[in-house]
This record gives structure tokens, sequence and C-alpha cells, in this order.
């Protein structure tokens, strides 16, 4: 590795104003490879609207995004994810008619589809296959392959997002709240997934759950009216005092 290694994904100077309101301020921001990073803030603090011009649903007014030390303002998502960013939504984003197995397949689909001629490919239907069958096992929904989307309980559909966001071997995932509305033991078994799926990749997490928070990034970083006011690892943001008045409060910490 050389002595700087390069940022996964850095923000530099990035502004976002819908009409009149400037929703995201001037962030800066450098995401090494393999980092784990979570986003957290107040509601309406902007984290949504920072996914978005990560993965492209919106431009940026100003200011650059990068991936992998080249700039992707203004690409379409699709374009953003074939540069290797991937993203699942707060709102499961699975066909619910559709098998377990043929979500993943579909999935796989797309994001190794750009390298073969499918039809003519018998290779790449085999990679298809593999990798669909490893994803399966990762997301520990083999035994549930064959069940349509839609009849799996809530936590599984999530489980199956995941596994859909990551189908396409992305080096950057981003998860929106992965683990709202689960339960205690749903939502620990949703942090060891998420672990175990992006070990070697670099994670952007925007969640509310503190403890899933504290428990999974290396390091974090605290939206508040679309400003990045502190970002370093839990320890510090724990004890950083600008983010105890701003957001966490004296107790939550
Ligand atoms: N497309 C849009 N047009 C106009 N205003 C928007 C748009 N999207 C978001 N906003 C505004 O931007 C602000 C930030 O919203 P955003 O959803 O990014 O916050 P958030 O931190 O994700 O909130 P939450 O934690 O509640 O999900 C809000 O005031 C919201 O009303």
């Amino acid at each position: 590795m050389s002595a700087k290694s390069q940022a996964a994904l850095t923000l530099s100077k990035v502004t976002k104003n819908f009409g009149l309101a400037e929703i995201i301020r001037s962030v800066d921001l450098d995401i090494p490879a393999g980092e784990r990073h979570a986003i957290i803030g107040p509601n309406g603090a902007g984290k949504s609207t920072l996914f978005n011009l990560i993965s492209g649903a919106f431009p940026p007014t100003s200011g650059e995004i990068l991936i992998d030390g080249q700039s992707v303002g203004g690409t379409p998502p699709y374009q953003i994810n074939r540069r290797g960013l991937s993203r699942s939504f707060q709102v499961t984003n699975i066909f619910h008619n559709m098998s377990v197995y043929e979500n993943i397949r579909c999935a796989t689909l797309w994001a190794l589809g750009h390298r073969y001629v499918f039809w003519r490919s018998i290779a790449g239907l085999r990679d298809v296959s593999a990798r669909s069958e490893e994803i399966l096992e990762l997301i520990g929904l083999a035994p549930v392959r064959n069940s349509p989307a839609g009849l799996l309980s809530y936590a599984d559909q999530r489980a199956l997002e995941i596994g859909v966001t990551i189908a396409g071997g992305a080096k950057v995932i981003l998860l929106d709240e992965p683990t709202a509305g689960m339960s205690a033991h749903e939502t620990e078994r949703a942090v060891n997934l998420i672990r175990k799926v992006t070990e070697g990749r670099t994670l952007i997490i925007v969640e509310h759950d503190m403890s899933v928070v504290f428990g999974l990034a290396d390091r974090i970083s605290v939206l508040v009216y679309g400003q990045i006011i502190a970002s370093g690892p839990p320890a510090q943001i724990r004890a950083d005092k600008k983010v105890k008045e701003a957001y966490l409060g004296e107790e939550a910490v």
C-alpha cells in the first residue's frame, strides 16, 4: 500500500440547494477504502439527501464527489453503480413475487451482465449461478431460496435487500437505515450480517439506532443542518461536546 492510500469516497465542498433552502452545506468527507463509516444526525439534518447525492439520484449544486479518486459529479445512478458503488434504500427494494433466489440472481445478472454477452456465454451463466449461490449462503437465506420474497419476514426481507445490494461485488456499499423497524434480536442479527458482508469493503451507513452505529462504525460523522460538525472514531464522537449539545443529549452517550 502507498504511504497515502486513496480514499474510496471523497466529498469536497459538496452543497445541495432545494430552491432557496441550503440542505447540504459545503460538506467535506474522506472515507478510506475498507472503512465502516456511519452518518448520524437529527431528523431533517440532510442524511438521506447526502446519500442521494453520493449515489447519483441528485446532482450536487456545487462541489465534487469522487469514487476511487474519479469524479462522478452529474453521473446517473446506474453508471455510479457500474463504478463500484451500490446502495440500499430505507424501504425494501425487492421483487415480492419473485423467489429469494431469483431476486439474487437478477441482481447478479445486472451486475455481471455488462461483462458478458449472455446468450452466447456459458461461462457468464456459470459465474452468475456460482455468485448467486455464494450470496444466498452469505445472507443465510439458502433454506428459503424458493419462497416468494413477499412472504419472508420483514427482517429476512431486509437481509435479502442487503444481498441484492452486495450481489454485484461493489466496493462501496451504502445502507440506509438497515435496521429500522427491527426488534432487538433482529437488529443484532442484521448487524452481524452487515459486518460479515462488508468485510474488506467500504461501508457508509445512515442509521438512527446508536447501538448499531457505535457497534459497527470505525468512524462516525455527525451531520447537523447540512454540515458535518464532527467526524472521528466512536470514542471521540461520544466525548465530543458539540455532538452532545447538538444532537445526542447528555444521557444518550
Ligand atoms: N426533493 C426535495 N425537495 C425539497 N426539499 C427536500 C427534498 N428532499 C429533502 N428535502 C428537505 O431537506 C431536508 C433534509 O432532508 P433529509 O431527508 O435529507 O434529512 P434526513 O437527515 O435524512 O432526515 P431523517 O432522519 O428524518 O430521515 C428536509 O428539510 C427536507 O424537507
